[in-house]
């Protein structure tokens, strides 16, 4: 069994609303909605992939003190177990782009069933939803 490692964040705006980003053909799970962020590298703190990750796929700067961990995901998908903590981010400095040419959206928490997402991330909703409630 093969453990992937991923980083996720969900970035919250003045509304308390969720940013979601509809992942791009070509990737796996394409066409599903999920919280911006990647793989850790080999030599990466979790912390310090999501920065990188965020700014690679938003354009945005974030400092690792103002991600808060709030949950994470442990999914057994058929090729691999992913386990995936995601972060909760209010504060960034730059004006979010979709610079993977990637669609987003910003959705309140209780409208996150409205997308479909990856089944990793169904417990991930609840504890949105508990949060910003
Ligand atoms: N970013 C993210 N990945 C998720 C979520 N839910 C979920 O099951 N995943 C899975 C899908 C992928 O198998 C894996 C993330 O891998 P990825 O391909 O997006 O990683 P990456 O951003 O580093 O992209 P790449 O450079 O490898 O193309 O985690 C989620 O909410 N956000
Ligand atoms: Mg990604």
């Amino acid at each position: 069994m093969k453990l992937l490692l991923v980083v996720a964040a969900a970035l919250i705006d003045a509304d308390n609303r969720v940013l979601i980003a509809q992942r791009p053909e070509g990737k796996t799970l394409a066409g599903l909605w999920e919280f911006p962020g990647g793989k850790i590298d080999a030599d990466e703190r979790p912390e310090q992939a999501l920065v990188r990750e965020l700014h690679e796929e938003l354009g945005i700067s974030v400092k690792t003190a103002c991600l808060a961990p709030l949950i994470f995901a442990s999914h057994a998908y058929p090729d691999f177990h992913l386990l995936m903590p995601l972060y909760v981010c209010r504060r960034w400095e730059g004006h979010i782009a979709a610079c993977e040419g990637q669609t987003l959206k910003w959705v309140a928490a209780t409208k996150l069933r409205d997308y479909s997402m990856p089944p990793a991330d169904e417990p991930l909703i609840l504890a949105l939803v508990e949060l910003l409630a």
